[in-house]
């Protein structure tokens, strides 16, 4: 890739060699959001492709993570926060009043900037869910439900002779990929992730990047990420974001290389950030 990035070439992988998933699973159509007075985001109309990896760019404080807390109505847990516009899930408007809001975020499930694991073992951590929404007939189940979690999150072969053991016993890195194992052990269709390597160290962060392009295969994933490095690394689609709007998406490479936009090509090559 011919880009104003630079990227490792050991880990260009996802951007490069993959054909980009045209159907749209998140529909987003003039969403705006107020905390109080302030208008944090401007009329964002976006298309999130199904079973890929959509990067969330921009600087300090455009937006980015308020519009991915939309995408599961997080916003609603702020009291000053309104929003407006539509966003679709599969077609089905997810603002709509009559929408369960539990059944909504376990659809979306949501891994944070720093590993959050319950005080609870390892087992009850990925257990939790399944067990809330009912998702397991018998204990059987629950515990297949478990062990296929952790091992698709990478995380089995570490942990499964100590699945008692507290979660917050683990290292940083793998107690990120113990809330990814939670968060897919309900089946979710689309994860918000935002900014979940910014608490971890190299090694821990290329891990949980291989992780992000492996679990492209069956969920959609969207990443708020202030590296361009790794949003080159694991996406395949980009938005760009400044000052609360959304100024372009396209493919990751070509907004890497040709952006459309002064602005993203600005930011890009680090003429502001
Ligand atoms: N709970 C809140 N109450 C009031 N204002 C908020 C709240 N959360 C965010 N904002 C404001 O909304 C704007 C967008 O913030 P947001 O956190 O979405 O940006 P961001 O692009 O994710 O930033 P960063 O990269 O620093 O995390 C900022 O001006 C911020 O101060």
């Amino acid at each position: 890739m011919n880009s104003l990035v630079q990227t490792p070439k050991t880990s260009a992988r996802a951007a490069e060699s993959t054909p980009h998933s045209l159907h749209p699973k998140v529909v987003a159509k003039d969403v705006n959001v107020y905390y109080g007075d302030k208008h944090a985001l401007h009329d964002v109309t976006i298309d999130i492709p199904e079973k890929a990896v959509m990067a969330f760019i921009g600087p300090s404080g455009c937006g980015k993570s308020t519009f991915l807390r939309c995408i599961n109505r997080m916003n609603d847990t702020i009291s000053i926060a309104r929003v407006t516009g539509d966003i679709l899930i599969d077609d089905q408007h997810i603002y709509d009043p009559k929408l369960d809001v539990v059944q909504l975020r376990a659809r979306v499930g949501m891994v944070f900037q720093k590993p959050n694991p319950f005080p609870k073992s390892i087992f009850e951590n990925v257990a939790y869910g399944p067990r809330i929404h009912g998702l397991a007939r018998s204990k059987t189940d629950l515990e297949e439900i478990v062990t296929a979690s952790l091992q698709r999150a990478g995380l089995w072969n570490e942990v499964k002779d100590r699945l008692n053991e507290a979660g917050t016993g683990l290292s940083g890195g793998q107690q990120q990929r113990l809330c990814i194992a939670r968060a897919i052990a309900v089946s979710p269709e689309v994860i918000l992730m935002d900014e979940p390597c910014s608490a971890l160290d190299p090694i821990a962060t290329a891990r949980v990047e291989e992780l992000i392009d492996e679990l492209r295969q069956n969920f959609t994933i969207i990443i708020v990420t202030h590296s361009m490095q790794q949003a080159a690394r694991v996406s395949q689609n980009t938005a760009f974001f400044h000052l609360g709007i959304l100024v372009e998406t396209g493919p990751t490479d070509q907004i890497f290389t040709t952006p459309r936009d002064k602005r993203t090509q600005d930011y890009i090559t680090g003429r502001f950030g």
